[in-house]
């Protein structure tokens, strides 16, 4: 009671606005989060309709709706960390992703700088090209079959085996799978669930690992075996390539262990699983999830695909076949560009708040002063849906990115990769593999929405990233 009394009443906190319950207790989140499964982030935008711009939702946490506010406090020069507490669950602290302290950070992400530098993507292309034209491969088998295709699937194939065939000693290739590997999407939504659960109670995800193969057969649902086996093969690779003996600097991981900038506590096995796990991790989600949006908002509006495609066969027609698989080519198309953008923002890959937290210094927000220690977050999805900025922001309009000023000033307010020193060290791989496969897609196939809607791709559970519903068959095809 005390405390409870204290964190509404004497807290420095306490003048913010917000729900009590929240400012009492991490339980309310639990609730909205873990019993109701990825609602926390719902339920936020709904009390700024009550409570304004800033409110408080947990005892030292406020979040902020103001896109005017996001580059403030997310630019590279303020020296701000992530909130330990938040991070902790993919159960990855120490890796770059995770990692808290600012300082510590830089250390970290200067040792992977070079493989995600746009030079050393432009070297990747060769493999990006080769992975989209092996999907269109076996798409084109499918549509002699005429029967419908799990594109959701698909594009998660190949988003994770250009990922993991860059950072991982071994590529998962899941492009070769009979069904487009249904099992390995099936186990990340289980994963990203356990993964909320281990932000409460944070010794889930050691036990989950620490279980004998036989019993998480027994007890977890198929999801749950595929995410152990899954975890299993990470860490297994990962303690392969820190005790190598011959190792090379191809991959990620091998170049992370190889770092003149990391000290050798830093090249453990566990350390190294964990970078694994988050480049994996957020590799392949995101770029999955961004692709299906932009394919289903292309195939539900007639005039959107037509435009797209006729500007993709006046491109062949004056630059030849090959212009289709030349990032350099497609970067310059403004329609293939508006429907990618336009993607971006509406899927929200990453849907989860973003929190940081200044010990330092004080952070002010309009007449709010937030003490040193204060945890700020700030979403993605309230810039990118603001009426003020896009307007019908709920509306696939790839035409407001085509008026010159109109897109400058959308630009400000355009962050799917975040923005500053924590924004997306992938941008430039996903960016490349977004314009192959969109570009290469929508030439080569005419396809039609098979019992797909909105629903069957939009969010309904927030596990940092997006989750349709449970019973949602994903964004399935039939190809002509
Ligand atoms: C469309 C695809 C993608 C989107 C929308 C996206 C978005 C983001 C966002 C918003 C963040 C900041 C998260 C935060 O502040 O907590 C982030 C961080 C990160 N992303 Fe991506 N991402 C994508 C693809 C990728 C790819 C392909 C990789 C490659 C491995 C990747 C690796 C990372 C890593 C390692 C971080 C942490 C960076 C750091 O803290 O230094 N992402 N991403």
């Amino acid at each position: 009671c005390s405390v409870a009394a204290y964190r509404l009443l004497l807290h420095p906190l306490s003048n913010i606005p917000g729900p009590k319950l929240a400012a009492i207790t991490r339980l309310y989140e639990f609730y909205f989060d873990c019993i109701l499964a990825g609602k926390f982030g719902f339920q936020i935008e709904q009390l700024h309709k009550q409570y304004g711009p800033i409110m408080r939702i947990g005892p030292n946490e406020v979040h902020i709706s103001d896109p005017d506010h996001f580059e403030t406090l997310h630019n590279v020069t303020n020296r701000i960390d992530k909130d330990q507490w938040y991070y902790r669950f993919v159960g990855s602290q120490d890796a770059g992703f995770g990692t808290g302290d600012a300082d510590l950070h830089r250390i970290r992400r200067k040792a992977m700088n070079r493989f995600f530098a746009s030079s050393a993507i432009s070297n990747l292309e060769p493999s990006s090209r080769e992975k989209v034209q092996k999907m269109c491969r076996r798409l084109q088998e499918m549509r002699k079959d005429g029967r419908p295709v799990n594109l959701s699937n698909a594009f998660r194939c190949l988003a994770a085996d250009s990922v993991t065939y860059y950072c991982m000693p071994q590529g998962f290739n899941l492009l070769d799978s009979i069904d487009f590997a249904e099992d390995y999407n099936r186990q990340a939504r289980t994963i990203s669930y356990i993964a909320v659960w281990h932000r409460h109670i944070p010794i889930i995800f050691p036990i989950f690992m620490r279980m004998p193969r036989w019993f998480v057969k027994m007890t977890f649902t198929e999801g749950g075996l595929l995410a152990f086996d899954f975890q299993t093969d990470l860490a297994r690779q990962s303690a392969s390539a820190v005790h190598a003996e011959n190792r090379s600097d191809i991959s990620v991981l091998d170049g992370i262990i190889n770092s003149e900038f990391l000290p050798e506590s830093d090249k453990t096995v566990g350390r190294i699983t964990q970078e694994a796990r988050t480049l994996v991790g957020a590799g392949s989600e995101t770029t999955g999830s961004s692709l299906e949006m932009i394919a289903y908002h292309v195939l539900a509006n007639p005039p959107v695909f037509q435009h797209l495609r006729n500007e993709l066969s006046e491109t062949v027609s004056k630059f030849g076949q090959n212009s289709l698989t030349s990032y350099s080519t497609l970067q310059h198309l403004p329609y293939l560009t508006a429907v990618i953008n336009e993607g971006l923002r509406l899927s929200n890959s990453v849907s989860g708040r973003l929190c940081r937290v200044d010990h330092h210094n004080a952070q002010l927000y309009k007449s709010y002063t937030l003490p040193p220690g204060t945890v700020i977050s700030m979403n993605l999805r309230s810039s990118h849906t603001d009426p003020s900025i896009f307007h019908d922001p709920l509306d696939f309009k790839p035409d407001r990115w085509l008026k010159d000023t109109e897109s400058k000033m959308l630009e400000k307010y355009f962050i799917p990769f975040g923005r500053g020193s924590r924004s997306c060290i992938g941008k430039s791989l996903a960016m490349m593999n977004l314009y192959l496969t969109t570009a290469n897609l929508f030439f080569h196939f005419v396809p039609q929405l098979y019992e797909t809607t909105l629903k069957d791709i939009e969010m309904e559970h927030d596990f940092f990233a997006p989750f349709p519903p449970h019973e949602s068959k994903g964004l399935r095809v039939i190809l002509k």
